[in-house]
């Protein structure tokens, strides 16, 4: 058996992307475990192949695996330009949009998915979904002290939700940029009408929507890995 056919789905997927790198290529990096599983195989073709890649990180958590692994990672306002982001994500519907954010880097995710020339997202069939907000609470993000007036507002329009609490429980999580973090879930509201109220609502300073952003999603499987094309 070779090392292509032991590997699980979310590794599978994660060599995929790392082999559509090519020498020279400034590549943002995601975060979670199937970003880190990028990472590391980047890491490997950057070693073994000279690819020269710079990169850029979405969190600190992963600029520090990606220094780690032996990736040179510069800082966004270094940047005009990059040629690829490659992320995770936590739901992805039939036409390509998606639902991110169960980090707290939710703003820098967003703006190097949306100035990136090519967005790969990178998940295994547990992350299809039919429509967003399925199988997660949507994360808003809100200035401190507008969170209450946002919620009031999405209330209205029949959400429902609470402020996300810190990994111990004992505080609220505040996200890389000191903001707060709204999950929220609406009964009846389609993703491109929630993304357009979020979108107008002040104090929201970004929202875990991605749409008409991937290039193209890779899903990982047993044996291969479907590539859907925008
Ligand atoms: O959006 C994200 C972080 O904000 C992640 O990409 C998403 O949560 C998927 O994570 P994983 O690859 O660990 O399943």
């Amino acid at each position: 058996m070779t090392a292509q056919n032991i590997m699980n789905p979310k590794q599978r997927v994660a060599v995929h992307a790392a082999n559509l790198v090519e020498a020279d290529m400034i590549v943002g990096l995601g975060t979670g475990s199937t970003a880190n599983l990028f990472i590391e195989a980047l890491a490997k073709r950057n070693r073994n192949e000279h690819l020269k890649v710079t990169t850029v990180s979405s969190s600190a958590i992963s600029a520090v695996k990606a220094k780690e692994a032996g990736l040179p990672v510069v800082s966004i306002d270094s940047l005009d330009y990059l040629d690829m982001y490659v992320d995770g994500a936590d739901e992805v519907t039939p036409d390509l949009t998606l639902l991110k954010g169960r980090g707290q880097d939710l703003v820098r995710e967003k703006l190097l998915a949306s100035a990136a020339d090519q967005f790969y997202v990178l998940v295994d069939e547990s992350k299809l979904v039919e429509h967003i907000g399925q199988n997660f609470p949507v994360p808003v993000e809100v200035l401190p002290e507008a969170w209450k007036l946002v919620l009031a507002q999405l209330k209205q329009h029949g959400g429902v939700g609470e402020l996300r609490m810190n990994a111990a429980g004992d505080n609220v999580a505040f996200t890389a940029h000191g903001s707060l973090v709204l999950d929220m879930s609406f009964e009846h509201i389609d993703s491109l009408e929630l993304t357009m109220l979020l979108d107008t609502i002040a104090g929201v300073v970004e929202h875990g929507i991605f749409s008409d952003l991937a290039s193209a999603v890779f899903i990982g499987g047993e044996q291969e890995v479907e590539e859907h094309w925008r």
